[in-house]
């Protein structure tokens, strides 16, 4: 039988749309016997005892009881995002298992794409490309105005990581930026990003010219937006998701969009991805979508593996994880 001088890491495949990125398999070989869930189910007799770790990217491997019974010696698993909302932490957990995400890894180039929607979406810019590369040389200029991105309001729902990094990018846009948070951040770092807290996200929403979605999706923030919460936004509001397609009640969405009780959206996450292609929310002009690019950098993506690997290796030396996750 083949001995295995390094930690067994079980991925779900190389390269893919759900498979570890090509370019990090020299990385985790240096720490790790890499394997497949192909090569695991092909010779589930001898690896199944092996397999000491696994490494979540993209939500694959689906982590259910019967993988989990099948592992014996699993002690850890590493997910490649910072939300866990695919992951049953407790059923997880109650086996005995470690778990991490990768909170620092992940939190400016997720800032970065919050931005990115926001200035798109104020000024346009999607409907202004589809003119500029239109045949029609005749409407080049378009008669429509997009709104002003400096001085304006921002509301950030989710002050975590994330939700700080936006408010530090938007005071640099002379922002004014209010945010809601189940705990008011300490006053310094209220001071260093210029927020202002809400304790009721009503507030937030009847004052916000731009509401940004940067909480974690959990059974409390589960369709947190949804009829109520978008007739309190202003009708010349946009909405901004970066967290979860979950986190907005999407029928009330499209109903917003279509009879002006808000004046755009702009998502990176939907439910689900990708939204199936005759759905009503893909007809509207006053929509972006991007297909969940939160954290698609090169930059992110190898710190995200470089931070899974720490706490990989924390967990099979008894160590603290840099960043694990409890069930709670
Ligand atoms: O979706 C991205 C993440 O969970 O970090």
């Amino acid at each position: 039988m083949e001995e295995y001088e390094l930690p067994v890491l079980l991925v779900n495949e190389v390269g893919g749309i759900c498979g570890v990125l090509e370019a990090h398999v020299d990385f985790l070989k240096t720490h790790f016997n890499l394997i497949t869930m192909k090569e695991f189910l092909e010779n589930k007799n001898i690896l199944s005892k092996k397999v000491q770790a696994i490494y979540v990217w993209w939500h694959k491997p689906v982590i259910d009881h019967e993988l989990l019974q099948s592992l014996p010696n699993l002690k850890v698993i590493a997910n490649s995002g910072v939300g866990m909302d695919h992951l049953d932490l407790k059923l997880i957990s109650g086996c005995g298992i470690k778990m991490a995400n990768c909170p620092h890894a992940v939190s400016s180039s997720t800032a970065d794409t919050g931005m990115a929607l926001l200035l798109a979406s104020a000024r346009r810019l999607v409907e202004g490309c589809q003119i500029a590369v239109s045949l029609d040389t005749e409407c080049f200029a378009p008669d429509w105005l997009g709104e002003e991105v400096t001085g304006a309001t921002l509301g950030i729902i989710g002050m975590g990581n994330v939700g700080y990094k936006i408010a530090l990018r938007a005071k640099a846009f002379e922002m004014k930026i209010l945010y809601h948070n189940r705990k008011q951040r300490k006053e310094e770092e209220e001071q260093a990003i210029g927020a202002i807290y809400c304790k009721k996200i009503e507030d937030l929403l009847q004052q916000s010219d731009f509401v940004m979605l940067a909480v974690t999706l959990t059974p409390q923030t589960h369709k947190l937006i949804g009829k109520r919460e978008l007739e309190l936004m202003k009708p010349t509001a946009i909405l901004i998701n970066i967290s979860r397609g979950l986190v907005v009640d999407q029928e009330a969405l499209l109903e917003a969009l279509r009879t002006g009780i808000i004046k755009a959206a702009a998502l990176d996450v939907t439910y689900p991805e990708p939204l199936p292609r005759d759905h009503p929310l893909l007809k509207l002009k006053n929509i972006i979508i991007t297909p969940h690019l939160g954290i698609k950098t090169h930059k992110t993506t190898r710190m995200i593996t470089e931070e899974a690997v720490a706490n990989l290796l924390a967990a099979l030396n008894g160590l603290p994880m840099p960043s694990e996750v409890l069930p709670d």
